[in-house]
């Protein structure tokens, strides 16, 4: 559609140098043209080019104390992509890859996931360059308070609710409450992710990895198939990956891989999934240290990787599921898994795959769950924090657990319902982007322009 052509190439030239939000927004735009050409309400109003503007681009400084006493300073940001919904809605990620290009690719996902979600959220993401790898834990609390110093002024419980990414957990989520707390003397639902003892909600660690095991348990169903026996490659080994696989083995499937920045573990026979998560969540360890224990299992450094490509992806399995990090699974990689047979591919990181790629997997009918369904368990949780902090509840275990599968139930649902309404019902990517858009363009519509 020559209109959804024109608005990308605005983008681009209106956003030099951002690769990933270019990528981000073209995998959307070019799902649109079924709706667009349907009604053309949207077109009038202008809600493409409004949805792809965010509405508040936030960078700051960040300067803070090392353990030297030497003055580090990194670069902050907050992206208020869309309040249409709700609040503004998503993590922070410190990571030194973040720049500004990788924090509006996120928040502009963000805004699509969270209105999947059904739940009343608006869209953002946040971040910054600095390293968490090698800090002291003083040097991470330093770096949060001031990273906290500025955030706090653009945030609210009601206004824009942070929550954690790569490199931000518990720990870093209780040190950012702290200095909000202290700045604006308020005890409240600013944050999720929050340790359950300041308030934060039971199973929001696990949720974004229990939440894609119930989405692909549901893509499954829907062939009438199930988890059980299915052989899967998994790659990274932080939050998403750990409690993915923590659920896929309850569900009786074979966790055949994950990895870490320095390398990939594989058992041909099935990993150790709780010595894993004891090694990485209560030691710190690198994964190489499973081989203590397991010295059958086998450990590719990042070194032996396949040129262009992550080792994970390498290996046969039925179904891989990427965990890491934007852009993880690559034209050689993507080739490489359906060579080996593998039809099924379930996103846990937030577009894993690069475009080409996508198109690989396309033209051999992979049935594959967009990462902005299959991971909007862990934001769906956050709102179910937000929820019991705004009531003063706590909510039990199994109470969370049964809503995130009703609500990762009824986000594959709506994706393939739409799917199906446009083309098949197994372009689920298809189905994501235009059910998202539907529900923020609506909501665009109800409040004129603004
Ligand atoms: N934590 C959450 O609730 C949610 C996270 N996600 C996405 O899931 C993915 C993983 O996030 P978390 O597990 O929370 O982070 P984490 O910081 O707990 O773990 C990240 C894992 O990915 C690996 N990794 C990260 N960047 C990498 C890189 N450039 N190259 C190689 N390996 C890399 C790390 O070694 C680690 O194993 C990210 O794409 C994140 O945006 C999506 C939805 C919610
Ligand atoms: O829990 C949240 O608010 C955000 C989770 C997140 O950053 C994501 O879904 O990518």
């Amino acid at each position: 559609m020559q209109y959804l052509e024109n608005m990308l190439q605005t983008v681009k030239d209106s956003n030099p140098h951002e690769q990933e939000f270019h990528q981000a927004v073209e995998e959307v735009l070019t799902s649109l043209t079924p709706i667009l050409k349907e009604n053309d309400v949207y077109q009038h109003n202008a809600i493409v080019e409004r949805l792809v503007e965010p509405e508040r681009q936030i960078m700051f400084r960040v300067p803070w104390l090392d353990d030297k006493g030497n003055v580090q300073v990194n670069r902050g940001f907050r992206i208020e992509f869309s309040s249409s919904l709700g609040p503004y809605k998503g993590g922070l990620r410190f990571h030194p890859s973040v720049n500004l290009s990788v924090v509006k690719f996120l928040g502009f996902e963000q805004v699509l996931k969270n209105a999947l979600t059904g739940l009343p959220l608006g869209g953002a993401k946040g971040g910054a360059d600095f390293d968490p790898k090698g800090k002291s834990d003083h040097e991470i609390m330093r770096f949060c308070h001031s990273f906290m110093t500025e955030l706090y002024r653009h945030i609210g419980a009601q206004t824009d609710v942070p929550a954690g990414d790569i490199g931000v957990g518990e720990r870093e989520i209780g040190y950012l409450f702290g200095q909000y707390k202290r700045i604006t003397n308020q005890y409240n639902g600013v944050l999720t992710g929050k340790p359950t003892l300041l308030g934060g909600s039971s199973l929001r660690v696990e949720a974004t990895g229990y939440g894609i095991a119930y989405f692909l348990s549901a893509m499954l169903d829907a062939k009438n198939d199930s988890l059980k026996g299915k052989r899967c490659l998994v790659s990274g080994a932080g939050n998403v990956a750990l409690y993915l696989m923590e659920k896929l083995s309850q569900f009786d499937a074979i966790i055949l891989t994950c990895s870490d920045s320095k390398g990939t573990l594989y058992c041909e026979d099935g990993l150790d999934v709780e010595l894993i998560k004891h090694l990485k969540k209560e030691q710190g360890a690198a994964l190489r240290d499973y081989l203590n224990e397991h010295p059958q299992a086998e450990y590719i450094p990042v070194s032996q990787y396949p040129k262009d490509g992550h080792q994970v992806w390498h290996f046969n399995g039925d179904i891989a599921l990427p965990c890491a990090t934007q852009n993880e699974i690559t034209k050689k990689d993507a080739q490489a898994l359906v060579d080996n047979g593998c039809k099924i591919v379930c996103e846990g990181a937030n577009m894993p795959t690069t475009a080409e790629a996508h198109a690989i997997f396309q033209k051999h009918d992979v049935y594959l769950g967009p990462s902005k369904a299959a991971n909007a368990g862990g934001v769906a949780t956050s709102q179910f924090e937000m929820a019991q902090n705004a009531s003063l509840q706590t909510w039990r275990p199994q109470q969370v657990d049964e809503k995130l599968q009703q609500v990762m139930k009824n986000i594959f649902d709506r994706v393939s319902a739409t799917a199906k309404r446009y083309s098949s019902e197994d372009d689920l990517s298809l189905g994501a982007n235009i059910a998202g858009f539907e529900r923020v363009a609506q909501a665009m519509l109800k409040q004129g322009v603004v």
